[in-house]
């Protein structure tokens, strides 16, 4: 009790809701993950768009939203734990790259950051590229005579299928297989994890093993814990049969189509001189698996959502599709081409600015700190709201206004700093994947914008005035009450659309 009055004077520099003895604010929490986006928002707008603080019984969460405390954190070279909610994805990820500390990530994180070269990245691009290309016969077939469907589902397949080819070097062509074991075990965990993140006593293994459901993460956690182990073991096992025969012939077998996977460079690699463990392979892996194809599938349904509904701005990237495919507009770009698309730069960088796909990093502090002058005290989860920092009308004017222009390079009007936008967070734990996800998200939409004319759901929902219509905080109050098929946004791990992201296309002939 004297520990939590000493931590309630020192960050009286922070407001936040009224508490109540014991529970602080837990009543007042969110039971669902639309609902989290509107209570974090509500309170943001109430607190200066800035950082308040929230009391979850005696354990402190700061919510920081001022661009400057999010520097102080992300820079900082020790605050890399972390957060409590982090401790869910153990079971599944272990102690890879996004969920571990100290000198374990920083060991792995040195020696995985080659494995994002750009060399390596172009091989990964025709992974992208081929998949896309089936991606759009699923889309030509669930969009036919007009009919309105969720994009969202489809582009959830296509990233697993991609991640897995890149990642472990096989295909399990969720496209076409949208029920195999594998995919729906990876679908339920996402699901299982943001589910559980909202209800304190299934947090912990130790009180979520009362629960009916426990019995199915089990089941689904074996399938995910078989098959990846024994795509591991096989890759192993044909490494060691390639050493003794010394044969430079190809064996045949599942791997022998793609060339360098992810786990393959992992296996190249040495470690203090020795290689990986099976498990830490496993870990690492399956860290990818889950952050490399939640949350580009996220950035691309959002990005595509919004072209959906402002159609100027669709024109000019498929313009700009135009002048750098030349003729054949239905081939795949070329990693170079892909590179130039700039307009489409900036169009993914305002989507992501409107809908990040991470809504909210979390730290863990292990000692107190001074955090430009304010105390924060040890054991205090600090969730960086990302999703706040693109609604900062001091920094973007009109936050609700989807224009690209924004991040036009050479327009002088809006200058952002560094933290004032960090989709792909910052500083020492940023995303290892970005460059990756970027190349991937505008693969698939430049693929997209070039056969088919997106459009919205119904032809009255087309925004004519440039504003998006998913409004927080008091704004969604005073305009029109969203239509059934403007998306729902929730916070989960990643940022998603509740029912979907609906909309219509039409082919381009
Ligand atoms: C639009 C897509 C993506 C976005 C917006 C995104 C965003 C982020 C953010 C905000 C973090 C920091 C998380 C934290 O501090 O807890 C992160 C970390 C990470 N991301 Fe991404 N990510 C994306 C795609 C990817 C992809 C495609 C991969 C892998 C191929 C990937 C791999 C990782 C890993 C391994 C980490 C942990 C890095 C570390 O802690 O050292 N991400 N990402």
């Amino acid at each position: 009790d004297r520990k939590y009055s000493k931590m309630r004077k020192e960050i009286a520099h922070t407001q936040g809701p009224k508490t109540l003895p014991l529970i602080g604010n837990v009543h007042q929490l969110a039971k669902t993950p639309n609902a989290v986006v509107h209570f974090m928002f509500d309170n943001w707008y109430k607190y200066g768009q800035g950082n308040y603080r929230v009391w979850v019984g005696y354990y402190l969460h700061m919510m920081i939203g001022d661009p400057k405390d999010v520097e102080f954190i992300l820079s900082s070279n020790t605050l890399i734990a972390k957060s409590k909610v982090y401790d869910m994805l153990h079971p599944w990820l272990g102690d890879g790259l996004l969920t571990s500390k100290g000198s374990k990530w920083h060991k792995h994180r040195k020696i995985i950051t080659p494995s994002f070269h750009f060399k390596i990245l172009q091989d990964f691009h025709d992974v992208m590229n081929s998949n896309s290309t089936k991606f759009i016969d699923k889309l030509m077939a669930a969009s036919k005579d007009g009919k309105i469907f969720d994009f969202q589902h489809y582009v959830n397949h296509l990233t697993l299928d991609v991640i897995c080819e890149t990642a472990m070097g096989i295909s399990i062509n969720a496209l076409d297989n949208p029920n195999s074991e594998f995919a729906k075990a990876v679908e339920f965990m996402c699901g299982n994890i943001n589910m559980r993140a909202l209800n304190p006593l299934k947090r912990k293994i130790a009180t979520y093993q009362f629960f009916p459901d426990y019995k199915d993460y089990c089941k689904a956690l074996a399938v995910l814990k078989d098959f990846t182990y024994g795509v591991i073991e096989r890759r192993i096992e044909l490494l060691n049969r390639k050493r003794t025969q010394k044969s430079n012939a190809e064996p045949e077998d599942e791997f022998t189509k793609r060339k360098m996977a992810f786990l393959d460079t992992l296996l190249s690699t040495s470690k203090d001189g020795s290689p990986f463990s099976t498990q830490e392979l496993y870990e690492e892996v399956s860290t990818f698996i889950f952050e490399g194809h939640d949350t580009t599938s996220s950035a691309i349904s959002f990005a595509v959502f919004l072209l959906s509904r402002h159609l100027g701005i669709q024109k000019k990237v498929y313009e700009e599709q135009q002048r750098i495919m030349g003729d054949d507009l239905k081939r795949s770009a070329t990693f170079q081409e892909i590179s130039e698309m700039k307009y489409l730069d900036m169009v993914v960088k305002e989507a992501l600015r409107l809908f990040p796909t991470v809504p909210v990093v979390g730290r863990h502090t292990e000692k107190e700190y001074n955090m430009n002058g304010k105390i924060i005290p040890e054991d205090t989860s600090l969730n960086i709201f990302l999703l706040s920092l693109g609604y900062n009308e001091k920094v973007f004017p009109d936050p609700y206004r989807f224009d690209p222009e924004r991040f036009d390079p050479s327009n002088n009007g809006e200058v952002h700093k560094p933290f004032e936008y960090v989709p792909f967070s910052a500083g020492p734990r940023n995303c290892i994947g970005q460059k990756f996800a970027l190349l991937e998200v505008k693969t698939v939409i430049s693929k997209v914008v070039r056969y088919f004319e997106i459009l919205p759901a119904l032809d009255e929902l087309e925004s004519k005035d440039g504003y998006v219509c998913t409004y927080f905080g008091p704004y969604r109050h005073q305009k029109p009450p969203l239509h059934k098929y403007d998306p729902k946004v929730a916070a989960m791990l990643t940022l998603k659309s509740d029912n979907g992201i609906l909309l219509r296309l039409k082919e381009r002939k």
